[in-house]
């Protein structure tokens, strides 16, 4: 068992005696180890504070699914992480993590979506946030003090929270062993990294093991949450760690360390031997940790600082990174950093190469299927928004199908009218009237509608066949019927899980077609389910901001005659109101900065900002809706049931008493 790593516990609360010696501690455990422990004498973050965010952590990770679902991270590096989203490192195969990061608060308001189950706690997130930040300014005062930084507040000034940065305040969770029971040897609960930021506190809770950091000398060595000589302390030390930012303003002399998180417990790990638990540590509950990442303002240049002892290092930054792939200079600025990173992390979220190649493969596909194209060219054309609109993906069988359509020129679609009576919940009979928009003869292949709607999960859109694409939705639909959502149903949603604050098409077929109520048990099922998925295949999407298209192209293409299907009523109406929302603010934008004004940038941030909002709240509807439907259809179920159970019941009571009349 590899022995705990050795390092230094320092006191920096300003009654400690001399400043430049704690200084000078400091940096030299941050140049030896990349890690140092700041006893927790309150003066900064009071034990109960931390407490009390560790208790905010619990009640957003126990919130429902799809309240933190709402909140997905974007590329702002902020929302909600669903297990297996991230990749801190690559080469692992999977990480078992979830969490939640929180970007900068104004006047204790959150700047981002947050769950609902947060919203009673945002002053207080915003107050720890903010002391976090207070203490990491604080330690990089002590940094440039120890390195004799001229002047000295060079790091903690670079620091201001005013200006916008990338820190980050994250709540981590990462289930039990127990709970990940598809759990591979090789899985770990965070993958190898150095942190992204200037430097890192991390908040742990006493008896939670799993953290590790990678030795100059290449062997995983465990840190304890209570390093010796602390036990007693009323809060375990707050643990800091340096990242790739400091280590690139010193030339490398204070390290980025590169850690990860294991399952390194005796029950759950063949590697147990190697992986070494520090007394009365475990790995076998669920594990919460907090973290703050202190970024620099994003314009903040990465060159090395005036000192001399930072100049005069000989080591230089490739020899004190040996063994941290991560923290080769390749950028400039904070936020370029980041962002660079970010993109390895969420691999999904940023797309790789590869995958970018496939979706212009697929876009140049698409573009041959003149039935959809034409769809598209007229929904560009009515909206006349200059914002970049663009295409991802299509199934195969749609793509087939839809060039059969093209071309055997399926007759157009016909409007039909049936009325009639119809017989109320209540007996009375009432008159009714039913639009249908079909085709007109049975040589159809099933007539395509074209629906606007935002979607959440897009996985779908990769499968090669319809039907398997449809039973996807069933699938899904189904899991979230089930009302207990457990830990394996997050994995299996996660998993599928893509960015929010797209707008996608979505295509559906006639036999979706709304059914009228059934007396028939199999028939309520299946209606069930059109009511969840209803009844539409996810076939294509419309990104806010994906590969530019040609828009003078697409408006010339709109005009012409199209013998494509139509829009239907809900895409038109949304069209409508993205072009009458645009005019709200051209209009607002010429009565502040006179006509002609126009700003087409900051139109277009208008415009994406306003249609992100409005996804999500088309979103909450369709939620809402999905809610009802499940629980109508759970409804529709029980009374079925309890019909049946009567029913056999009765048959029941009357062969007992045939049976006696046998007897007798
Ligand atoms: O949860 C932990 O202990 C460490 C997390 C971590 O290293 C990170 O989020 O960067
Ligand atoms: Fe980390």
């Amino acid at each position: 068992m590899a022995n705990p790593a050795s390092i230094p516990v320092i006191d920096i609360s300003e009654s400690q005696g001399d400043q430049v010696h704690t200084a000078k501690q400091l940096v030299d455990a941050a140049a030896q180890h990349g890690f140092v422990y700041i006893r927790n004498t309150g003066q900064y973050i009071s034990p109960a504070n931390v407490e009390q965010a560790f208790s905010v952590s619990k009640v957003l990770f126990e919130s429902p699914f799809e309240d933190k679902q709402r909140c997905k991270i974007e590329k702002n590096n902020q929302g909600w992480v669903g297990m297996h989203t991230e990749s801190l490192d690559p080469k692992t195969q999977r990480e078992t993590l979830k969490s939640f990061n929180f970007g900068a608060f104004t006047e204790s308001k959150a700047t981002q979506p947050i769950p609902k189950s947060m919203e009673p706690y945002e002053a207080d997130l915003a107050t720890f946030r903010e002391s976090c930040h207070n203490l990491c300014r604080r330690l990089l005062l002590l940094f440039g003090i120890g390195l004799e930084v001229d002047p000295p507040d060079f790091f903690a000034e670079a620091h201001s929270p005013d200006k916008a940065s990338g820190s980050i305040l994250r709540f981590l969770y990462y289930p039990p062993p127990r709970a990940t029971p598809t759990a591979q040897e090789s899985d770990v609960r965070a993958g190898a990294h150095s942190d992204y930021g200037s430097v890192t506190l991390l908040f742990r809770l006493k008896g939670q093991a799993g953290l590790e950091i990678l030795t100059p000398t290449k062997d995983w060595v465990p840190v304890p949450v209570c390093p010796p000589g602390t036990e007693k302390d009323p809060s375990p030390p707050i643990l800091v760690n340096i990242g790739d930012l400091l280590s690139y303003w010193t030339n490398g002399l204070l390290r980025s360390t590169v850690h990860r998180v294991t399952f390194a417990d005796s029950e759950t790990s063949k590697n147990a031997h190697t992986a070494g638990l520090t007394n009365g540590e475990s790995t076998k509950d669920p594990r919460y940790s907090i973290v703050y990442f202190c970024h620099p303002a994003d314009d903040t240049r990465l060159t090395a600082v005036p000192s001399e002892r930072v100049q005069s290092f000989q080591g230089g930054l490739a020899t004190a990174n040996a063994g941290n792939p991560y923290a080769e200079r390749k950028v400039l600025t904070a936020d370029e950093h980041l962002k660079m990173r970010l993109q390895a992390t969420y691999l999904e979220m940023y797309g790789s190469e590869e995958r970018e190649q496939k979706s212009q493969a697929k876009m140049k596909q698409f573009a041959r299927v003149s039935i959809f194209n034409s769809v598209l060219n007229k929904a560009y054309a009515s909206t006349g928004l200059s914002r970049n609109l663009g295409l991802t993906i299509i199934p195969p069988s749609i793509h087939t199908m839809a060039k059969e359509r093209a071309v055997v020129k399926e007759p157009a679609r016909e409007r039909k009218e049936t009325s009639g009576d119809k017989v109320t919940k209540k007996g009375k009979s009432k008159k009714h009237t039913e639009t249908r928009y079909d085709t007109a003869d049975d040589k159809s292949r099933g007539g395509v509608s074209v629906n606007l709607q935002p979607v959440e999960d897009t996985s779908m859109v990769d499968s090669l066949d319809l039907e398997d694409a449809k039973s996807s939705v069933n699938k899904k639909s189904k899991i979230k019927t089930k009302s207990k959502e457990d830990e394996q149903h997050e994995v299996e949603d996660d998993k599928g899980a893509t960015q929010g604050g797209a707008m996608f098409f979505s295509i559906g077929t006639n036999d979706a077609k709304k059914e009228t109520e059934s007396q028939n048990d199999e028939q309520d099922e299946v209606e069930a389910e059109k009511e969840i998925s209803q009844g539409y295949v996810e076939f294509f999407s419309i990104d806010t901001n994906p590969t530019p298209v040609d828009l003078a192209a697409v408006r010339v293409a709109g005009a012409e005659n199209s013998t494509g299907p139509k829009l239907n009523r809900e895409a038109r109406r949304e069209i409508r109101l993205i072009e009458k929302q645009r005019e709200i603010f051209i209009k607002k934008m010429e009565k502040q900065l006179g006509e002609d004004s126009v700003d087409e940038a900051l139109l277009q941030k208008q415009m994406d900002k306003w249609i992100r909002k409005r996804d999500l709240m088309t979103r909450d509807r369709h939620q809402r809706k999905e809610l009802r439907a499940r629980q109508s259809a759970a409804a529709r179920r029980q009374k079925k049931f309890t019909q049946k159970q009567e029913k056999q019941e009765k048959i029941k009571s009357l062969r007992t008493q045939l049976s006696k009349m046998d007897e007798l």
